[in-house]
């Protein structure tokens, strides 16, 4: 007996960071929107804990117990006193070291498939407890939709989304890692005062109305200058993906993806084209907003 599990990629519309903490993390506004990219967690019962992966940047996710989905299996496991023997298998279609939480996709993907696997009786409070102490990102990967986080975006509040929105990721070449960012975050903005991060009212109002046009007129990540700064390349594809026709572009979380906001469904066909065509990215994707969190098949 197999349990897969279907679990979105994210973009952050609005990131707001705050100074950093005494534990090294940032307080956030941290606004997610779960996006129709998926990745899928496979839970079969094997002798040992397995990880095996399949997809075009497979070669780039370690098999080990580094991988968010062996330490969500094990934590589960732990936790209520089970043989962790589970062979998972995560067929990648996300972004790998992106900024659109592919690694935190998996964790939340894999907890709810061995949760299913084993029977463990869990409840939804206790699979979030485990998703926040696997990463900052994974809760939200479970409840998909759109959310609001705070802390260091672990605690999360539903938002409302009114509609549909269209988007173009440009994948770029090579990763970045989260740390680092948030890293030249803190150096670019050492002397300065950095206010508490708080949730765009304006922003929370576009996507209520579902109205594209408002939203990108609020989209904001305050890590995208540090990406920049450490990928300064990442600007010409935003200014690729303006000028074909986008309604806002920005760097995806961390980076290095970009995500450009766009119309509807032909004009993401066209400015994913005019992306590539551009030579700025490695590839690109489209996909539509929101999308329902980590759900078993
Ligand atoms: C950039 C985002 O993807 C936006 O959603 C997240 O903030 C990152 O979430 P994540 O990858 O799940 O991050 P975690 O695994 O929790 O933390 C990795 C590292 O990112 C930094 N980090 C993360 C979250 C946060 N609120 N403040 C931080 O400073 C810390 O250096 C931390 O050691
Ligand atoms: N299941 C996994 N899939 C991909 N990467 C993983 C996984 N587990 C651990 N990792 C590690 O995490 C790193 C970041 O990968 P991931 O794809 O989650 O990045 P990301 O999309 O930038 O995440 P975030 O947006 O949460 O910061 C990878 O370089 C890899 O070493």
């Amino acid at each position: 007996m197999s349990v897969t599990v279907r679990v979105p990629a994210k973009v952050n519309v609005q990131l707001a960071v705050g100074a950093p903490r005494p534990d090294g993390f940032h307080d956030l506004a941290n606004v997610f929107l779960a996006v129709g990219l998926y990745d899928e967690v496979t839970a079969t019962p094997a002798d040992e804990l397995r990880i095996t992966c399949s997809g075009p940047d497979a070669a780039q996710v370690p098999l080990d117990a580094t991988n968010l989905a062996a330490r969500a299996a094990l934590a589960l496991a732990e936790r209520h006193g089970i043989a962790p023997d589970v062979h998972l298998h995560i067929a990648k279609d996300i972004p790998v070291a992106g900024g659109m939480a592919g690694g935190s996709a998996d964790g939340a993907a894999a907890l709810l498939a061995c949760d299913a696997l084993w029977s463990t009786g869990a409840t939804r409070d206790e699979l979030l407890a485990i998703c926040a102490e696997l990463g900052s990102d994974v809760p939200f990967s479970l409840v998909g939709g759109a959310a609001l986080g705070t802390g260091r975006g672990e605690r999360l509040t539903p938002v409302e989304v009114g509609g549909t929105f269209h988007w173009v990721f440009a994948v770029a070449d090579g990763g970045l890692s989260t740390p680092a960012v948030y890293a030249e975050f803190d150096r670019l903005t050492a002397d300065a005062d950095v206010p508490a991060p708080e949730a765009s009212p304006a922003l929370l109002d576009a996507l209520r109305t579902g109205d594209p046009t408002a939203l990108a007129g609020a989209l904001s990540n305050d890590l995208q200058p540090a990406a920049l700064s450490l990928r300064p390349s990442l600007a010409d594809t935003l200014a690729a993906g303006t000028a074909a026709g986008a309604l806002a572009a920005l760097v995806s979380g961390s980076g290095p993806t970009t995500a450009f906001l766009v119309a509807d469904a032909e004009s993401a066909r066209k400015v994913a084209e005019a992306l590539l065509t551009s030579g700025t990215c490695r590839n690109t994707r489209t996909a539509v907003s929101p999308a329902p969190g980590a759900t078993v098949r």
